[in-house]
C-alpha cells in the first residue's frame, strides 16, 4: 500500500512529504529511533520487551507444542520490577530489536534481566528462561530470528562494555545500536560463513562434524577469512574440507545465525566436475563427508525429529536453518532435470 506519510520533518526537511510504501516508512522510523535518544525513549515507553536472563529468552509453550517469546509492555515491567524490588533504571539497558509489521511499527525491544532471581521473574511473567539452543527450533513463525536478533545485540553489549583501545567504559546510544568511548564507534558484528551444497550433477556432498547430534548432517560450511570474497571462501572452504575444486557456484540466500555466537550464514549451490569426485576429507574437521543420491535425501527429509538410539538415521537442520532450504532446493532442481 502507497500512502503520503508525514517523516518528522523537522529534522529532515527535505522528507516533507512524499509517497513511500508503509515498509519504508517503518525502516525510515527504525533508523531514527537508532540516532535520536528522546524518540526512542517514548518508542520504549509504548513498545514491547523481549526478557532474557545471561542470554536465554523467556518463553512460553504454544499449543501446537513449539515457544513463544513472553513480550512485556513497559507498564507491565515496570510493575513486575517493583514487585521485585528491582531498580526501575535496569530498562535503560533494553536494547531496540525493531519494529512490528503487524502491530502498526510498535517498537520491540529486548531486556537482559541477569541481575535478577530468573525463578522469580518466571512466576512473575508467566515463561520459562531456556537455553537459545533448545529454544531455537521450537520458536514459531517470524519468532526465531527476532530472538536470536534480541540475544545477538544482549550478547554484543556484554561483551563490548569496555574500549579495547583505552580500557575505559564505553557508552551506548538509547536504541543500543552503537557504543562509543571518545572517538572510537563500535557497531554490532557478525562473523560472515559461507554454506555450500555442493553437487556433482547426480548426487549431492554432506558432511558432519564430531560436534553434531547422531545422524546429522549438513552443507559444508566454514568462516570466511579476513580479506577474502565470497568466491575466495567458498572455493578455499570445499577444498580445505574435502579437497574438491568447485567450478562454478550460485547464490541462494543467506540468513542471521545465532550459532556459535553471531553469524551471517551466507548459502550458495556448486558444482564440482562429475569425473573429480573423489573426497579426501580433513578429519580433524569433520567426523563423516559422503556423496547422496537423490532417494537418500528425500528418504532423510522425512526424518522430522532425531530418533534417539538410532544414530544410522540420518536427518537434517530443521525448515528454519539455510542448509535446510539447500536441501530442498537441490532435490527440487533434480526432480526439475530428471522430469
Ligand atoms: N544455518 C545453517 O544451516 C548451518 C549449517 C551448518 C553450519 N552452520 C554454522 O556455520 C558455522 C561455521 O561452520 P564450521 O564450524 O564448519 O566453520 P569452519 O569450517 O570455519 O571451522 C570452525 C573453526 O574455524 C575457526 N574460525 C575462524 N574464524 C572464526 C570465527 N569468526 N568464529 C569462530 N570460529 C572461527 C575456529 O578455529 C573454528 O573452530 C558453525 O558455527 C555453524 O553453527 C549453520
Ligand atoms: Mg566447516
Amino acid at each position: 500500500m502507497i500512502r503520503c506519510v508525514s517523516l518528522l520533518s523537522t529534522r529532515h526537511p527535505s522528507l516533507f512529504c512524499c509517497h513511500i510504501s508503509d515498509f519504508a516508512s517503518r525502516m525510515r522510523l527504525l533508523n531514527r529511533l537508532k540516532e535520536d535518544d528522546e524518540a526512542c525513549v517514548s518508542a520504549l515507553q509504548s513498545g514491547s520487551i523481549f526478557l532474557f536472563h545471561l542470554l536465554r529468552p523467556l518463553v512460553c509453550p504454544t499449543e501446537g507444542g513449539g515457544l513463544t517469546p513472553v513480550r512485556l509492555s513497559w507498564t507491565s515491567l515496570t510493575s513486575v520490577l517493583q514487585r521485585l524490588s528491582s531498580d526501575r533504571s535496569l530498562l535503560n539497558e533494553s536494547v531496540l530489536i525493531g519494529l512490528s509489521e503487524q502491530n502498526q511499527n510498535q517498537a520491540q525491544f529486548c531486556l537482559d534481566v541477569g541481575v535478577l532471581d530468573p525463578v522469580a521473574v518466571e512466576a512473575e511473567c508467566d515463561g520459562t528462561f531456556v537455553d537459545m539452543r533448545k529454544a531455537f527450533f521450537l520458536l514459531t513463525g517470524s519468532a526465531a530470528p527476532f530472538v536470536a536478533k534480541g540475544q545477538a545485540l544482549l550478547r554484543w553489549h556484554q561483551e563490548t562494555k569496555f574500549c579495547s583501545s583505552s580500557g575505559r567504559p564505553t557508552q551506548r546510544n538509547r536504541a543500543g545500536s552503537l557504543r562509543v568511548c571518545g572517538s572510537i564507534t563500535y557497531y554490532p558484528k557478525m562473523s560472515p560463513v559461507v554454506i555450500v551444497l555442493v553437487s556433482d550433477g547426480k548426487r549431492c556432498l554432506l558432511s558432519r562434524q564430531m560436534s553434531f547430534p547422531p545422524g546429522l548432517y549438513s552443507a559444508l560450511a566454514g568462516f570466511c577469512d579476513m580479506g577474502e570474497s565470497l568466491e575466495e571462501s567458498l572455493r578455499r572452504e570445499v577444498a580445505e574440507e574435502v579437497g574438491l575444486e568447485v567450478c562454478r557456484f550460485s547464490f541462494s540466500g543467506s540468513q542471521h545465525w545465532p550459532f556459535p555466537q553471531s553469524s551471517f550464514m551466507i548459502g550458495c549451490h556448486a558444482h564440482v566436475n562429475p569425473a573429480h569426485t573423489e573426497l579426501s576429507v580433513d578429519w580433524s574437521e569433520l567426523e563423516d563427508a559422503r556423496w547422496f543420491s537423490l532417494e537418500e535425501i528425500d528418504h532423510a527429509l522425512q526424518v522430522q525429529h532425531p530418533i534417539r538410539g538410532e544414530p544410522q538415521v540420518m536427518w537434517f537442520p530443521p525448515k528454519h536453518a539455510i542448509a535446510h532450504r539447500l536441501i530442498r532446493e537441490w532435490v527440487e532442481l533434480q526432480r526439475a532435470q530428471s522430469s
